[in-house]
């Protein structure tokens, strides 16, 4: 393996795209979020917001039926759309052709939400990026990964990284598995942890923001939001990863002097996205 390469802000700026004065919000991108289930629609709150306070122009969350008022009321800014079940998604219909579609946090692993997961890859046109129970079902029905995009970004914590690729005796053979992982699907791996390191495929990025503050419910699926809002963007998949994970850790460490590790939430990271893309900016 190549030594990693670090993702300093010196890296990012090569890539990053300051907003431009003329734009509008059907420039800026239509993010898909289909996310959340009964006890879980906080996941698709924390990945919604964080998609649209990261600059894409629209957003619209596919969830459950149980949802839909609490999604409503705490973003007005999102639109909805709401699966006929209650409880789980069962079907992915879009109303829409979305620029980025991130899908999977707090979905479960309901057998309608898998056969959703499969109808939906077989026609899906849309660049993606797959999280949480996504990967799961992905796991457990590994020949599904015939139908996931080139260039989809897949972004594990260690434990769903094992689900995929299985276990590891050491550090080098996680590397090495991921390698031959993103190799054999053509993939994105953003192999979250402390720190985040990113594969492409042979070649291997590491971050260099974030803090155990980030160690807190939730904040996994609001990397997905912000990942997902930067795809939409039209950031390559690869830039989009590395500026998303980039941008998720400098909220933290924006943050911690104030709130300290313990008290810091996942909703902290979203609070502090804004000073976290200004000092790019300067
Ligand atoms: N408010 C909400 O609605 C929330 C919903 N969530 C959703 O809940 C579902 C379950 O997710 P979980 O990730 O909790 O469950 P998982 O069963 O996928 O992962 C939990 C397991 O992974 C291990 N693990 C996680 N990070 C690790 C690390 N850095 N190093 C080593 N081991 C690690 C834990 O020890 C634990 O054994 C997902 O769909 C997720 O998106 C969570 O994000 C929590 C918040
Ligand atoms: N000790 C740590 N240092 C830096 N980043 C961390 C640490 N612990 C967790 N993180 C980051 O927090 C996020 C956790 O994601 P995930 O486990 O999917 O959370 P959730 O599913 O609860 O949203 C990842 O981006 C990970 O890199
Ligand atoms: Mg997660």
């Amino acid at each position: 393996m190549k030594p990693p390469y670090l993702i300093t802000k010196e890296e990012i700026l090569k890539f990053y795209k300051p907003v431009n004065p003329l734009t509008h919000k059907g420039l800026q991108g239509h993010a898909v979020i289909i996310a959340g289930s009964y006890g879980k629609i906080g996941a698709a709150v924390l990945a919604s917001k964080s998609c649209i306070k990261s600059g894409c122009g629209l957003v619209t969350a596919l969830i459950p039926k149980c949802g839909y008022q609490i999604l409503q009321i705490s973003i007005p800014e999102v639109m909805v759309v709401t699966d006929e079940n209650a409880n789980f998604i069962t079907q992915i219909n879009l109303p829409l052709i979305p620029k980025a579609i991130g899908i999977g946090p707090g979905i479960g692993k309901e057998l309608g939400t898998q056969k959703a997961v499969f109808e939906f890859l077989r026609i899906n046109k849309a660049p993606l990026v797959l999280d949480a129970d996504v990967l799961n079902i992905l796991a457990e029905n590994q020949s599904w990964l015939e139908l996931v995009p080139e260039k989809t970004i897949l972004t594990p914590h260690p434990k769903e990284l094992e689900r995929l690729i299985g276990k590891w005796d050491s550090e080098a053979q996680k590397f090495q598995k991921a390698i031959a992982f993103s190799e054999q699907y053509k993939i994105i791996i953003v192999m979250k942890g402390a720190p985040t390191f990113i594969i492409n495929q042979t070649a291997v990025c590491q971050n260099t923001t974030g803090n155990a503050a980030l160690a807190t419910a939730g904040s996994g699926d609001v990397l997905t939001g912000i990942i997902t809002s930067l795809l939409s963007q039209s950031y390559e998949p690869l830039h989009a990863a590395q500026l998303g994970v980039f941008i998720h850790g400098l909220t933290a460490d924006i943050a911690l002097p104030k709130t300290g590790y313990q008290s810091f939430i996942a909703s902290d990271i979203i609070k502090n996205l804004g000073k976290a893309f200004l000092s790019l900016e300067n």
